[in-house]
This record gives C-alpha cells, sequence and structure tokens, in this order.
C-alpha cells in the first residue's frame, strides 16, 4: 500500500479580525492517510470543517499546526511548511482540486479550456484534445456546446465542464469538493464512473460529498470529521 497523502495532527482555527480579533477553532488533531487507489470521504454535519480540511490540503489555508504530507514522484512535500512556489509546482505534478464551480476565462472555448487543463500537466496537444472530447461526450455536455465559452452554460454545464477539467491530468492525488452537488442523476453516475476509474489507475482520491447515494458508492472509508472539531464554550 502506498500511502499518497497523510495529515498529522492538523489543527486550523481562523481569527476573526472583524470582530476584535477573536479566534474561531475548527479542527484540531486532524490526522488520516489516503492510498493509492483509494477514496476517502470526509463526513459530519454542515461546518464541522470538512471544506477547511481540503483547503488545508491544497494550500489555499494556512493551518495552525500539523503536517499535510503528499507524495511528489520520488519526495514527500509538507504543504503546511512548504514555500507557495513548491505548492505551484506541486500542484502541476501531482495535486488536483475539483470543485463545483467553474472558474471561466472569457472567449475561451469549453473545449479548449479542458484542453489546456490536460496541457497544464504536460499532456501531449493531441493526446489531451482526445481525451478532453471523450470526458465531455461522457459529462454528457452537448457537442454543440464544445466550441462555445461556457460563460452563459446552465450551471449544471458549467460543473460538468469543470468536472472535466479536474479529471483531465494525471494528477495522482485529487481532492473533489463536492463535485456532483446538484447534478442530475445521470450525470452523478458518469462522475461516480469517473472517480472508478481514477481508483484504477492508483490516484489517491479524497472528498465531500453530501448525496449519500454517491458517497455510498464511492467511498472505501468514510472519516467522521467531528471526532476532530474543537469544543467551543460558544
Ligand atoms: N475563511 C473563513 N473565515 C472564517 N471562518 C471560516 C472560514 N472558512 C470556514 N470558516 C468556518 O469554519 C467552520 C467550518 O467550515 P467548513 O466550510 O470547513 O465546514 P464544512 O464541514 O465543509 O461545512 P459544509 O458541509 O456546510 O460545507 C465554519 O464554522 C465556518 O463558518
Amino acid at each position: 500500500m502506498t500511502v499518497m497523502l497523510r495529515l498529522e495532527r492538523v489543527s486550523k482555527s481562523f481569527v476573526m479580525h472583524l470582530q476584535d480579533g477573536k479566534v474561531l477553532p475548527v479542527v484540531s488533531g486532524v490526522g488520516l492517510e489516503v492510498a493509492a487507489g483509494e477514496c476517502v470521504v470526509l463526513g459530519g454535519p454542515s461546518g464541522a470543517g470538512k471544506s477547511s480540511i481540503l483547503k488545508m490540503i491544497y494550500g489555499n489555508y494556512r493551518c495552525d499546526a500539523g503536517r499535510i504530507l503528499v507524495r511528489d514522484r520520488d519526495e514527500t512535500v509538507d504543504v503546511a511548511s512548504a514555500a507557495p512556489r513548491r505548492i505551484v509546482r506541486l500542484r502541476q505534478t501531482t495535486l488536483g482540486y475539483v470543485s463545483q464551480f467553474l472558474r471561466a476565462i472569457p472567449r475561451v472555448s469549453a473545449l479548449d479550456l479542458v484542453v489546456a487543463a490536460a496541457r497544464d500537466q504536460g499532456v501531449p496537444a493531441g493526446e489531451a484534445e482526445i481525451r478532453a472530447r471523450g470526458l465531455l461526450a461522457q459529462l454528457n455536455v452537448p457537442e454543440r456546446l464544445w466550441s462555445l465559452p461556457p460563460a452563459t452554460f446552465s450551471g449544471g454545464e458549467q460543473q460538468r465542464v469543470n468536472i472535466a477539467r479536474g479529471f483531465v491530468g494525471d494528477h495522482s492525488v485529487l481532492l473533489l469538493d463536492e463535485p456532483t452537488a446538484s447534478l442530475d442523476a445521470r450525470n452523478r453516475a458518469a462522475v461516480v464512473d469517473l472517480i472508478a476509474d481514477k481508483k484504477r489507475r492508483g490516484v489517491a482520491l479524497i472528498g465531500i460529498f453530501h448525496d449519500e447515494d454517491v458517497r455510498d458508492r464511492v467511498a472505501d472509508r468514510i472519516v467522521d470529521v467531528t471526532a476532530f472539531a474543537v469544543a467551543t464554550a460558544a
């Protein structure tokens, strides 16, 4: 078993600068591991800290304590202490993040957005286009839309273009932040298939899924984040 991601004693509080620097502790002592080919789902009620944990792993939120170890080919990177430039490189080679929101670029077509995500990871142009077309088709994005910029697409269509962007490359650790939120049953099933495919290829996945059916189909393990919740006097 190759561990691709390990969190050790990770803690996070938010400092509310607009409220006299009041400190809002969120999680403490988070420890978990994700192996290659495994999908771990973060569980627990709203506000438990699931998204904050994903954002710390991706390096968007700084953690107060602990280590976030990501295997990057022959090296191990501690996201908690790595320099920003190292985190940017880690995201190019190894660490991907898929949310439900697409950041559309004006005048760039849906197909080109997906191709660009693969090219950023060094996938050759021809191969990138084949993968992008395959994913847009698998995610039921109508072909007449592929040459159009997604700014005018429906929410679900934009979400599926974003999922195609997230899955088109060769990241070996993928963070999934509710990628199936507001998709219909057919497209939720398509995403479940994509996750199964990544698992077969040895990708380590960790994610948040509010849909119980999807969660049960993708999860090898569910880690309940309330175990790491910080008791506050409120
Ligand atoms: N940038 C931030 N600044 C201040 N507080 C924040 C910030 N991000 C999250 N929080 C707070 O941290 C707590 C955990 O939020 P988080 O989004 O991680 O929970 P969650 O388990 O993902 O919830 P949900 O299931 O509703 O998305 C919440 O109380 C939230 O208000």
